[in-house]
């Protein structure tokens, strides 16, 4: 497997920054139930209800309604979590203004997209289980294409190419991922 990896995965797009281990597996657990003891909603996109359930904080962005506004504030659960995310990325932790909390149960994934443009830095934390990140870009000839795995207790940071140029996607699994995901503002 590793050496699929390094055949087919590296070098990383440009832009795009993965570390492995920001989080012992009692972190992991006590944000997943943090999660787990919010309410979440299904995703909803042009009246289609999909399985994957979120929630936002900071500011919300309604795909049904393509509205974009404030919404409420970080709970404090997830602040040190932040501080780490800045830390990772090299922001100034304030400018992460918008948490994005995903569980993925068995399934769920989401489909192709940039993240919406009112956003800059993308800067994300991966729970539970493996899942693989696949980016792609349209070519002249087609779609370029690579594949980036996302551990459990891991980050990654999209910004440049990998956030304004190639599209991601997450494939549904047969197991629950959750993830978190800080926002700057362009
Ligand atoms: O679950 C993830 O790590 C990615 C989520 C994502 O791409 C998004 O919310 O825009
Ligand atoms: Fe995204």
């Amino acid at each position: 497997m590793s050496i699929m990896r390094d055949l087919f995965d590296t070098p990383l797009l440009p832009g795009l920054a993965t570390h492995e281990g920001v989080l012992s597996a009692a972190e992991e657990s006590m944000l997943i139930a943090q999660i787990d003891a919010v309410e979440l909603e299904p995703f909803r996109f042009q009246g289609w209800t999909g399985k994957r359930l979120t929630r936002s904080f900071g500011w919300t962005y309604d795909f049904d309604r393509a509205s974009f506004a404030p919404s409420e504030p970080l709970p404090d659960w997830l602040m040190p979590l932040r501080e780490r995310a800045a830390a990772f990325a090299r922001l100034d932790v304030a400018s992460l203004v918008q948490a994005l909390v995903i569980r993925y149960d068995p399934g769920a994934g989401i489909g192709w997209h940039r993240d919406r443009p009112v956003f800059e830095h993308v800067v994300g934390i991966s729970l539970g289980n493996e899942a693989t990140m696949r980016f792609r870009r349209r070519t002249p000839s087609g779609f370029e294409r690579r594949s980036v795995p996302l551990a459990p207790r891991s980050i990654y940071h999209l910004s440049g190419e990998a956030r304004h140029d190639w599209e991601h996607s997450i494939a549904p699994l047969a197991v629950p991922r959750w993830s978190v995901t800080f926002r700057s503002l362009l």
